[in-house]
């Protein structure tokens, strides 16, 4: 069985390790497939060079999980083509781990809800940011916008997408670590910064449910963490600042960066800050990838 497992936005601004939403034109591919053998072979791993023992690679982490729960009498072969590039910001770790729990459950004929599944990729997204953290692994699975109300107890709201949202991804050519960006945030924080922080959060709740784009944008904005990890992605305020000049409802972190997103009311809209954004990076020595993509209402699918 063939996986298209999409890339992910996790943060979306104020919502640090609650809410994400997912991607439609960038993604990894997994084959997922039943063995006698019992246990979980990684056999193939083609785009970047990743561990291919299962308890080193987050895909056979999470797969290793669900496998616990459900004792099945076979096992399974995992291939990964990974498009994701791993820290880049964009939940490529979390796109293998949710590739092989939702490509499993497939194949075992579906014994697992959606927040199940998303209960044993958290096991393996562990692994890579040392921390388990569910916002990019709920839009993956779920589709859309998400945001993870509390993770003990799992519960996942699957948020509505406003109509012609598009997402310009820039990613400059570094790496930045999760588990890295992690330990350079505070660990307590001003109750000023909180109150708008949590009013962010709420207004920007309110305007998904009512395709209110004045309200997302004036949402969009992230007093907690992004004054920290600003300082690891170059050019960061300019990039910003011209996000916002070409129309753009708002610009943060992707996650925990290097990738910068732009979220846009229609395609172009979406193309004008893609091409302000690729003309002010041409001009650094950092060379860069960008994307455009649909937010992504399906999520992870079964592609063959
Ligand atoms: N299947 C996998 N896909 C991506 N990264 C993986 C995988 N298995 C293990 N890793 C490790 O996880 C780390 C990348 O995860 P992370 O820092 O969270 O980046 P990202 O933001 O891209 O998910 C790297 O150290 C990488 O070696
Ligand atoms: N909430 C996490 C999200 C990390 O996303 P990634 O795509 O960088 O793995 C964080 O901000 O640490």
């Amino acid at each position: 069985m063939k996986i298209f497992s999409p890339a992910t936005v996790a943060n979306v601004s104020c919502g640090f390790d609650v809410l994400g939403f997912c991607l439609e034109s960038i993604g990894d591919e997994m084959v997922i497939r039943k063995t006698d053998e019992k246990g979980i072979r990684i056999t193939k791993i083609e785009g970047f060079d990743l561990p291919f023992e299962a308890e080193k690679n987050v895909a056979g982490v999470s797969a290793l999980a669900l496998m616990e729960a459900a004792k099945p009498n076979c096992g399974f072969e995992i291939e990964i083509y990974k498009n994701i590039k791993p820290g880049s910001g964009v939940g490529s770790s979390s796109a293998s781990a949710v590739g092989s729990v939702f490509g499993i459950n497939e194949l075992l004929g579906r014994p697992f809800d959606k927040t199940q599944l998303t209960n044993f990729a958290m096991k393996g997204e562990a692994l890579a940011s040392q921390c388990e953290h569910a916002d990019n692994i709920a839009p993956a699975i779920f589709g859309g916008f998400t945001l993870v109300k509390s993770v003990t107890p799992l519960e996942v709201l699957q948020l509505p997408t406003p109509a012609n949202l598009f997402a310009v991804i820039i990613h400059p050519q570094i790496e930045i670590k999760t588990s890295e960006a992690r330990s350079i945030l505070p660990k307590q924080i001003d109750l000023q910064k909180a109150i708008t922080q949590w009013s962010n959060v709420g207004s920007l709740v309110h305007a998904l449910h009512t395709s209110d784009y004045g309200l997302l944008s004036r949402s969009l904005s992230d007093v907690v963490v992004e004054p920290y990890r600003k300082q690891l992605i170059p050019h960061f305020d300019d990039l910003r600042e011209s996000a916002l000049k070409n129309g753009a409802l708002g610009c943060g972190i992707s996650g925990s960066g290097p990738s910068v997103f732009s979220l846009c009311h229609g395609r172009e809209t979406a193309k004008n800050v893609a091409r302000a954004i690729k003309t002010l990076f041409s001009k650094t020595d950092i060379p860069f990838e960008m994307y455009l993509s649909r937010i992504n209402t399906e999520g992870i699918k079964v592609i063959g």
